[in-house]
């Protein structure tokens, strides 16, 4: 998943995209990047590593322009180089940079199709770089620059384009565009705010950003709406597809989103919360005599979930694994290696919190294992008598291909497995997961009741529909051993 964001200010953008970034960081810790528009020229710095580490004083200050947007990159297509960082750039028609959350999944015939038809090179094995051709070109062809043109070529995009895509892009002598899939599948959420000559505009992945810069949170943009807010801060907005079910992707509110995150009017931490109630009440419908001492959550985001599955069973809720502030998200980590290693050096139990205790681990997703595994283990390390395990989410069986790097079903832990076989690969006593309806009940809540949301990674259906040999393909271009090698070659 990446962080996007998009500016439309009445002076200079690029300190208030650094600090955007900066809340959108959980969402991708591998490259960064800011391009803002400064007259006739596009200014783009971005590279490999945290937003912390690609920008320095200098980089900052060539960063000119009112208008700009920013990018922070956990890579689902093409390769972890720095080549890939966005926003990317072309320069016909008129300049436009673009940053991209999200995964095509006809990235290959619309390479072919970019080159063959369009007449446009494509540099690198971004799916991302491709999208901004096919915008480029769809543009091209309508001969204006006009948030009309815009909204045309938008709807050609849409037609073209498939997967899930939640897009912010800067028009030389335009201003900001942005849009979404027709399905919704990425968050993005317009923000404003007032300065002393009109509006200033903010379009973001999460509105954790629009708090920061102190923008207040207009509403979301709509699955296949268009935006343009032209650099005077002029606001456009226009449906560029047709009618489609709406499916944000569930596990944006069980992993991806921070809890002071809303999306699509849900409060990420109130949806947490009612996961914990919905897993705690089956825990109770289980095992009603349950011998629970204690609920320990592994940070971080199974906290909100955790607390209230304590609460619901009546038992105590402790902070059995301290976090080491300073290693990053495991899980969007690019190598088995890493995270494996990262586990460790990140959560270290208080052993009186286990000694001779039976404790229930929460966490919100169990997907490859890597953190469950170990996590099990330093537990009964650290002098548990029992261990069991509970995940806020069902079993993740499915890849996701919508912006989630999981390409290969062998690599989830559950793929294959009952739950009795996950078990015991895990090596806890009791392992328990939360039922899709459940989920998707707690994160609808009681104001949505019935919502749909895009939960491919748990029940297999792909809201775009997706061809037979596509698995395959990825598989063999983005599996871990497919990017060991890569490394190593
Ligand atoms: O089964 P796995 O493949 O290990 O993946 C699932 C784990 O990874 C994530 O944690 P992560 O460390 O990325 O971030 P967090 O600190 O936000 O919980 C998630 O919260 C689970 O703990
Ligand atoms: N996680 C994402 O949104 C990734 C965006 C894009 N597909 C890339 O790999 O750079
Ligand atoms: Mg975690």
């Amino acid at each position: 998943m990446c962080g996007i964001l998009g500016i439309v200010g009445q002076s200079p953008v690029a300190g208030q995209l650094y600090d955007g970034l900066t809340m959108l960081q959980h969402r991708g810790q591998d490259a960064a990047g800011i391009a803002t528009a400064h007259g006739t020229r596009l200014r783009v710095h971005r590279g490999n590593g945290l937003v912390r580490d690609v920008f320095d004083a200098k980089a900052m200050a060539l960063l000119e322009g009112h208008v700009g947007i920013a990018h922070c990159r956990y890579p689902t297509a093409g390769s972890e180089g720095s080549d890939e960082a966005q926003p990317f750039y072309v320069n016909s028609p008129f300049g436009i940079a673009l940053a991209h959350n999200g995964n095509l999944i006809n990235t290959d015939a619309l390479r072919r199709e970019v080159f063959e038809q369009d007449r446009r090179n494509i540099n690198t094995g971004s799916d991302s770089e491709v999208l901004l051709n096919v915008f480029a070109h769809e543009l091209d062809t309508q001969n204006a620059l006009t948030p009309a043109a815009v909204f045309a070529a938008l709807e050609g995009v849409n037609r073209r384009a498939k997967g899930g895509y939640a897009v912010v892009c800067s028009v030389l002598g335009l201003g900001l565009v942005a849009f979404r899939d027709p399905h919704g599948i990425r968050p993005l959420v317009l923000g404003k705010r007032q300065g002393a000559a009109g509006e200033e505009y903010i379009i973001a992945s999460e509105s954790v950003a629009l708090d920061v810069l102190g923008f207040e949170r207009v509403r979301d943009v709509e699955p296949g709406e268009g935006i343009v807010i032209t650099d005077g801060g002029q606001l456009h907005a226009q449906q560029c597809a047709p009618e489609a079910e709406h499916a944000t992707c569930i596990f944006e509110y069980v992993y991806f989103a921070r809890p002071d995150s809303m999306i699509e009017n849900i409060s990420v931490h109130k949806a947490r919360m009612r996961m914990g109630v919905t897993l705690g009440e089956k825990i109770l419908r289980e095992r009603p005599d349950h011998d629970i001492d204690v609920v320990i959550p592994i940070p971080d985001t199974s906290r909100d979930s955790a607390l209230e599955i304590a609460n619901t069973l009546g038992v105590k809720y402790r902070e059995g694994f301290i976090k080491n502030r300073y290693v990053g998200r495991t899980f969007i980590m690019p190598g088995q290696g890493e995270r494996t290693k990262s586990v460790k050096r990140k959560l270290n139990p208080i052993p009186l919190e286990f000694k001779n205790r039976v404790v229930l681990l929460v966490d919100d997703s169990i997907v490859r294992g890597t953190t469950s595994q170990q996590i099990v283990q330093m537990a009964r390390d650290a002098g548990a008598k029992k261990v069991y395990l509970a995940s806020a989410a069902p079993p993740v069986r499915y890849p996701n291909v919508y912006g989630i790097d999981m390409p290969s079903s062998e690599e989830l832990v559950a793929h294959g497995r009952s739950e009795k076989d996950i078990e015991q690969l895990l090596g806890c006593d009791w392992l328990i997961y939360q039922d899709l309806a459940d989920l998707e009940a707690a994160v609808a809540g009681p104001k949505f009741p019935g919502r749909k949301f895009d939960s491919s990674c748990f029940n297999g259906e792909y809201i775009t529909g997706i061809d037979a040999d596509y698995f395959d393909r990825i598989k063999q271009l983005r599996s871990d051993d497919a990017k060991k090698t890569r490394r190593v070659s």
